[in-house]
């Protein structure tokens, strides 16, 4: 195949278009597809699953980072869809699916003219299904519906295209239909790509503007930054400008990948690259940002660049204590590659040395320990993890607090909390016990649809700091698994949030503090008590545990003492002398209550912190 070259591709043969769908209806096997009937890669060299890059994403058959690859494809004479016949070169943007990297999503569709919305033939719209598509909406997107694993004996098409076509707003007919693991339909699918995303358009005589929708860390080039341009274009002999900050960086290479990375002179309106730089770490090129050449660049950016901030905090601690320089430098060089990680070095009285981190999301931070625990070989401990409170002082000071240790002392006047909008879908029969659980977890009811007669979307707002726990967990065990769910940030409001401490011999434990509605505080203080009572082995004097609310106590448990039988040697002998033994034996431990430490064992923190956290798949949406 005679490909156009990249630098002085005609825009009007260039379409550029992602596939959007919920988790495992089959986007990464499509795009595998893909690669391989437009001859990128051939079939021996394909690996399963060629875009999704990194071992975890494999291991867990997800979507983390987005790539770009451009693919050559020949509309023949003949095709049945009525597309024009020629050459056209298709760029296809992976976009992650998970409602933690939502900003990433939304960047990578902005790259795009149009979107594959792909559905699981024998499960139909789930979620993220519609999260995606409201997002590809908003962002302008021509629309193209397909409905995948038709060679499955439990698909249902003709319900489903139903459902799909009222939902998109086209006829049944419309919907195509493919099997991408045995690639039925998915030429068609090419062709019909081609008939139906608009071709981009740009002024190519512009100053340079092009949008970054990714980036990436790699330890032998540097950071590679995965562009669209939108007007003029880039050419290796330029020094580029990141707008949002002004930073000028020298520009190394330019190319396209299909699908290994192969070098350009330039890239021009419509086209999908990468860049390399001088850049060191992510941070410098962030997702979002515009490039413009340095000398006669742009003066107005493409817009809605955002900051990425973090929602969720979590203290991560080596379990070996020698381990903390080497968990310094593995967050340091994650870092390089996830500019939403944050961190910084934090102290606990029970865990000794770590880092307070932040991440976008529960997914995203149990992605991070995976990958510092698998790839840096680091054994770690992470506390619960919480959401960010505003709480505000009677003296109407404002203190921001990602971890309970940092809870003002004082009159409180208010404590505010993060809350999500949260859309479920789940069949109807289930509306009952999903209502209970979102009414457990604080929730509001917002609205109700029926997707079809069995299915129904429901709408709450919901805290976040509800969601970061076992939410889903949840919602998955009430619902047998078929509900699934998505939200996105949508605000504060004020909630009765206490902090609740742990206290062994009177003394605060730092790791088991949390931050917690009042109503469900004290079944949180009897849980905790309860599970260290289990956990710490019993010690020469007895150890109060106890679960308070400032100076309240609202639970508590006792750890009695191991009594060392001190009458053993004393064989027969008066009364007398055995009450002095006793006595003692007595005053002994009355001393030792009030110097001795209790001395927990580090399994103890690990047992009582991981059943507090939420189980491995929770991120699975
Ligand atoms: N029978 C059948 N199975 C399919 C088809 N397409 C994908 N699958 C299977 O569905 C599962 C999920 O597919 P993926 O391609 O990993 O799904 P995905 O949407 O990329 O998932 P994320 O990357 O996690 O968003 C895999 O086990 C695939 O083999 C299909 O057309 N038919």
């Amino acid at each position: 195949m005679n490909a156009p070259k990249p630098g002085s591709t005609d825009p009007s043969i260039i379409r550029n278009f992602c596939i959007i769908a919920h988790i495992d209806h089959g986007k990464s096997t499509l795009a595998d597809r893909m690669l391989q009937l437009t001859g990128v890669v051939d079939e021996r060299a394909s690996r399963a699953q060629y875009l999704d890059r990194m071992d975890i994403e494999r291991e867990r058959g997800i979507t983390i980072k987005s790539q770009a690859v451009r693919m050559p494809w020949t509309v023949p004479p003949d095709n049945a869809e009525g597309a024009e016949p020629g050459t056209y070169v298709l760029n296809m943007i992976d976009t992650p699916g998970h409602v933690d990297f939502t900003y990433e999503v939304s960047r990578s569709l902005e790259a795009c003219e149009a979107a594959i919305l792909l559905v699981d033939a024998a499960q139909g719209i789930e979620a993220q299904t519609l999260a995606n598509l409201y997002l590809a909406m908003g962002a302008d997107l021509h629309i193209i519906p397909v409905l995948n694993k038709i060679d499955l004996p439990s698909a249902n098409v003709e319900k489903y295209a139903a459902e799909l076509a009222g939902l998109v707003g086209c006829e049944p007919e419309e919907v195509l239909l493919t099997s991408a693991k045995t690639g039925v339909g998915v030429e068609a699918l090419l062709n019909e790509i081609v008939k139906q995303t608009p071709a981009p358009v740009g002024d190519a005589d512009a100053p340079a503007r092009a949008l970054i929708f990714d980036s990436v860390y790699d330890t032998y080039r540097g950071v590679v930054t995965y562009v669209r341009v939108v007007d003029g274009k880039l050419s290796h002999r330029d020094r580029i400008k990141m707008m949002s900050t002004n930073a000028v960086h020298e520009m190394l290479e330019v190319g396209v990948i299909s699908p290994e990375p192969v070098k350009a002179g330039e890239i021009g309106v419509g086209e999908v690259g990468y860049l390399i730089t001088g850049v060191k770490d992510v941070r410098q090129s962030r997702v979002g940002d515009t490039v413009t050449s340095q000398h006669h660049g742009a003066t107005e950016s493409l817009g809605g660049y955002k900051h990425p901030n973090p929602m969720v905090y979590a203290g991560l601690y080596p379990i070996d204590g020698d381990d903390y320089p080497t968990l310094r430098d593995a967050l340091e060089k994650l870092q390089l590659n996830d500019a939403a990680l944050t961190y910084e070095p934090e102290t606990s009285g029970a865990l000794g040395f770590g880092f307070r981190c932040g991440f976008l999301g529960l997914l995203h931070m149990e992605i991070t320990r995976d990958r510092l625990e698998r790839e840096f070989n680091l054994d770690l401990i992470s506390t619960a993890p919480n959401v960010v409170y505003q709480v505000v002082m009677d003296d109407g000071t404002e203190h921001e607090v990602t971890n309970p240790s940092e809870y003002p002392d004082g009159k409180v006047a208010e404590v505010r909390e993060p809350v999500v909008k949260a859309t479920i879908l789940a069949p109807a029969d289930f509306i009952g016990t999903i209502m209970e659980l979102c009414q457990l977890k604080r929730g509001s009811l917002q609205g109700m649809d029926y997707l079809s007669e069995d299915r129904v979307e429901m709408r709450y707002t919901l805290p976040m700091g509800e969601i970061v726990f076992d939410f889903f967990d949840q919602l998955k065990s009430r619902t047998k698994g078929y509900a699934s769910l998505d939200y996105e940030r949508s605000g504060e409001q004020a909630a009765d949030l206490v902090k609740v401490d742990i206290l062994l011999q009177g003394e605060p434990v730092d790791a088991f503090s949390a931050i917690i509605h009042r109503d469900a505080a004290y079944s949180y203080g009897v849980m905790m008590a309860g599970k260290l009572k289990d956990l710490i082995p019993r010690q020469q004097f007895e150890v109060p545990i106890q679960a308070a609310i400032g100076a309240r106590v609202i639970a508590r448990e006792t750890i009695r003492a191991i009594r060392k039988d001190v009458l053993a040697k004393c064989y027969g002998g008066d009364i007398s002398r055995k009450r002095k033994l006793l006595e003692k034996q007595k005053a002994g431990k009355k001393r030792m209550k009030n110097i001795g430490s209790v001395e927990v064992p580090p399994e103890a923190f690990v047992a009582a912190l991981s059943t507090t956290q939420p189980a491995e798949k929770s991120g699975k949406k």
